[in-house]
């Protein structure tokens, strides 16, 4: 059944933003919005020669594809970008042993922040030096697990948390290095849910109000903690420059500060991760080396203000790095045009999966794009709506995208730019089991995160 007919009819031009434009050829596949190894052939998508309907015989659906190779190559992108920094991946984007060991690999250290995500990293076999733990509201058995294993860095939230860790410290004659997430007060622009360096927030120790002078004072004179250096993160999809920049010279002015004040010197300064990637077409990140230069800069230009050594930096990217190399493999069950306003239509295109594998377009309002990925279409472009199969009206995964007016049950699609918070933030709503991680390498598929199942569920279902 065809959608042609009033597809591209009636006001429809009001119903979409205005930054998507009608494809002149709606088979085309955007680039940079696509992991590298994937291209369109004889119709249909493939990555790194393997089709998408291959991938979903042998897999099903809905299932993320993960392209390996794209992903060790962001990574290598940001440790050449910030030689001779420490490139942290920050595992709350996407964690499982085989990316945390990818990530290693690739000379990456590790940003975790839970029991759960070390449990990972240690599965991985990851050594504990190389991870650095995070958290505003760290359980006691997390900062008792993270001082015994001896994770390399601990950055603190907290004055109650200060006390607490030099308490569990001394109990086991440990000293770890501490950092302390600043509050820079920067307000970047991102959803407000994401950002965290705005003044009414729960992360970190505000610069303003001179919580964050105090908190390093206390760890630098706490009997078991070692002063490592200061924390600033400022938030989440940010392209803005100019707020990193900002950021960062203002945590740099207090990292300055504090050694004249204290006559100490921090070794470390850690600019966070929060760099924007490209979701649709209107998204246009920065290449991580101009982001490493700008912040270099800046780093540079207040050390050399206050005359003291420039510390070794390190940064912290989650999205930039695993959000691009992945794509989310739907099959499409009913497609259903609804009529709005002045006789335009939009196509309702549901999937197998939604909101419980991707709750980003509900929480952030977050924009997504598609394409009809099992085969190329002739159909003229309707504006379509790609959503799930959850009890919920806001079970939106893309809300905008020209499809194919032809689309039809049976039909694949693909979600590009899934990697980031999809999977690491599902549910299983409606006892909807998560889908897989399928990781492609070398022309080769393999599982790296298996698919929940109903009887997963059930068999936490005590009765
Ligand atoms: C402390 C910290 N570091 C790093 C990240 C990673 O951010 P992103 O995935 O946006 O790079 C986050 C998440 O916003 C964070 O809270
Ligand atoms: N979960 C958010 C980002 C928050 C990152 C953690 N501080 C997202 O999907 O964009």
């Amino acid at each position: 059944m065809s959608h042609e007919a009033g597809a591209l009819h009636g006001d429809f031009a009001s119903l979409r933003p205005s930054w998507l434009g009608v494809p002149e050829d709606v088979n085309a596949l955007v680039p940079d919005l696509w992991p590298a190894n994937v291209e369109r052939a004889a119709g249909t998508l493939h990555i790194g020669g393997l089709s998408v309907e291959k991938l979903a015989a042998e897999f099903g659906t809905p299932a993320y594809v993960f392209d390996e190779d794209d992903f060790r190559a962001r990574c290598r992108a940001w440790t050449e970008a910030f030689e001779g920094a420490d490139v942290f991946y920050a595992a709350k984007a996407f964690c499982s042993k085989a990316v945390l060991r990818a990530a290693a690999e690739e000379g990456l250290s590790v940003d975790v922040c839970t029991a759960g995500e070390i449990a990972v990293a240690l599965a991985a076999g990851l050594d504990p030096a190389r991870l650095g733990l995070h958290g505003n509201n760290k359980s006691l058995a997390e900062l008792h697990q993270a001082v015994e294993i001896g994770i390399g860095r601990i950055v603190v939230d907290s004055l109650q948390e200060i006390e607490r860790l030099d308490t569990i410290a001394g109990e086991l004659g440990r000293r770890p290095m501490v950092m302390v997430r600043v509050n820079v007060g920067v307000e970047a622009h991102t959803h407000e849910y994401i950002a965290t360096a705005h003044e009414d927030q729960k992360f970190g120790f505000s610069l303003a109000d001179g919580d964050a002078y105090e908190a390093a004072r206390r760890v630098a004179h706490a009997d078991n903690l070692e002063l490592l250096g200061l924390h600033s993160h400022i938030g989440s999809q940010i392209f803005d420059t100019a707020a990193f920049e900002v950021s960062a010279a203002r945590v740099a002015r207090l990292h300055a500060q504090l050694q004249t004040d204290l006559d100490i010197t921090l070794a470390e300064l850690d600019l966070g991760g929060g760099f924007g990637m490209a979701y649709t077409t209107q998204d246009d990140p920065q290449p991580p080396a101009v982001i490493a230069a700008a912040l270099r800069r800046i780093v540079d230009r207040e050390c050399a203000a206050a005359s003291i050594d420039v510390p070794r930096l390190s940064i912290e990217p989650g999205r930039s790095i695993v959000g691009p190399s992945t794509f989310t493999l739907y099959e499409v069950g009913t497609v259903k045009p609804v009529t709005l306003s002045a006789g335009a239509s939009r196509l309702y295109v549901s999937v197998d999966g939604g909101i419980s594998d991707n709750i980003r377009t509900a929480l952030y309002d977050a924009t997504y794009s598609a394409t009809l990925a099992s085969r190329s279409s002739t159909a003229t472009p309707a504006l379509a709506r790609v959503v799930g199969k959850h009890c919920e009206s806001g079970d939106i995964v893309v809300k905008d995208e020209f499809l194919p007016a032809d689309i039809a049950p049976g039909d694949l699609i693909a979600v590009p730019g899934t990697g980031a918070y999809c999977r690491s933030m599902g549910s299983n709503y409606n006892h909807v089991p998560r889908p897989p991680v399928v990781a492609v390498r070398n022309g080769e598929a393999r599982v790296i995160l298996a698919r929940e199942t109903v009887e997963d569920l059930l068999r936490l279902d005590l009765g």
